[in-house]
């Protein structure tokens, strides 16, 4: 069953997947592209990327799909990536910030930040403060533009600290994952809150995916081909599944102008209690702001 039984078309909005490659972000930018979006697929996967394209293009007949390098686990590419797509001056109507690393061994970013923090939360964070602007020219009154952030349900025994953000004192790969997406879901609730301040038509809400049989856990101790293959087999979501609510924050007319949402299979769900603490939300935003060299929003705009 695709997208189109159960969405409206949306031949006239422009998406970015991040991570679109792979995994559950490949099925997200696929659906999308069969509700007659302009899906890009911003990813770090240059070999894999325009066999990826074709493949969409052929299974959805949309021909508005394109894959844009960024590496998120470099500023520099993030910039890079958000210049080329200016040029293009084209709109953005829904930004999934999906892309991720797992449990990967301890190294760093180009910019020097550990890996999970600074990929997957600190890159999307940059990448979503540099096309806010764009979101926001997009987004209008009964049209809201969208940025939807994949978090994961590891973030409820994460934990946020603010002195060792990068591990430096103590790294386990499993700390560091559940850190960054534990950043991630308060990142959300304050990009929402700033949002609703400003008056713009621009929602953010967050989803976990559930568990999904895809290569994320390709550096997860058990993760065995043969074991995986039966786990997955047996018990995970298939990557179409895993990426529904992604669609569903992306598109469904539910949540028109609704933002600041923990979703789970599609339903609003509690996130861990820390999340909703606004003075830890603002701290880890302003610290962002620091490690990313832009401007905080509250106090001005955002360099590009
Ligand atoms: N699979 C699960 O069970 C599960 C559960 C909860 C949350 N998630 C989240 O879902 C998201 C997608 O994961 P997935 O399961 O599809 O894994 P995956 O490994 O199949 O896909 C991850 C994607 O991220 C991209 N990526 C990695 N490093 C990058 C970089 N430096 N720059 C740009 N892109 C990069 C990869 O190329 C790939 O396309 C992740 O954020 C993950 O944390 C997954």
């Amino acid at each position: 069953m695709g997208p189109e039984l159960f969405f409206p078309p949306q031949p006239d909005r422009v998406a970015i997947v991040t991570g679109g490659t792979d995994g559950i972000g490949y099925s997200t930018a696929r659906q999308l592209a069969r509700l007659g979006m302009h899906v890009i697929v911003a990813g770090n996967n240059d070999g894999k990327a325009q066999e990826v394209v074709r493949k969409i293009k052929e299974e959805t007949l949309n021909d508005k799909v394109e894959f844009l390098y960024c590496d998120l686990a470099s500023m520099k590419s993030i910039r890079q990536f958000v210049q080329k797509f200016r040029m293009k001056k084209i709109p953005l109507h829904v930004l999934v910030n999906n892309a991720g690393v797992m449990m990967v061994p301890q190294r760093k970013t180009r910019d020097g930040f550990e890996e999970h923090f600074g990929l997957n939360y600190l890159g999307h964070f940059l990448l979503t403060n540099l096309l806010l602007d764009t979101l926001k020219e997009s987004g209008c009154p009964g049209r809201s533009a969208r940025v939807v952030t994949v978090s994961s349900a590891t973030h409820y025994v994460g934990e946020l600290n603010m002195d060792d953000l990068q591990g430096s004192h103590f790294y386990s790969p499993h700390g560091a994952y559940a850190q960054s997406k534990l950043a991630l879901v308060l990142f959300s609730y304050h990009l929402q809150w700033l949002l609703v301040a400003e008056g713009s038509h621009v929602t953010a809400n967050v989803v976990d995916p559930g568990v999904v049989n895809t290569d994320l856990y390709r550096h997860v101790f058990w993760g065995t081909r043969l074991f995986k293959k039966l786990l997955g087999w047996l018990f995970f979501k298939t990557p179409d599944e895993g990426a529904w609510t992604s669609i569903y924050a992306a598109v469904t007319p539910e949540l028109e102008g609704i933002g600041g949402r923990y979703l789970y299979n599609e339903k609003e769900t509690k996130s861990l209690k820390l999340t909703y603490d606004q003075k830890l939300q603002r701290q880890l935003w302003t610290k962002s702001c620091q490690m990313t060299g832009i401007l905080d929003v509250t106090h001005g705009p955002v360099s590009g």
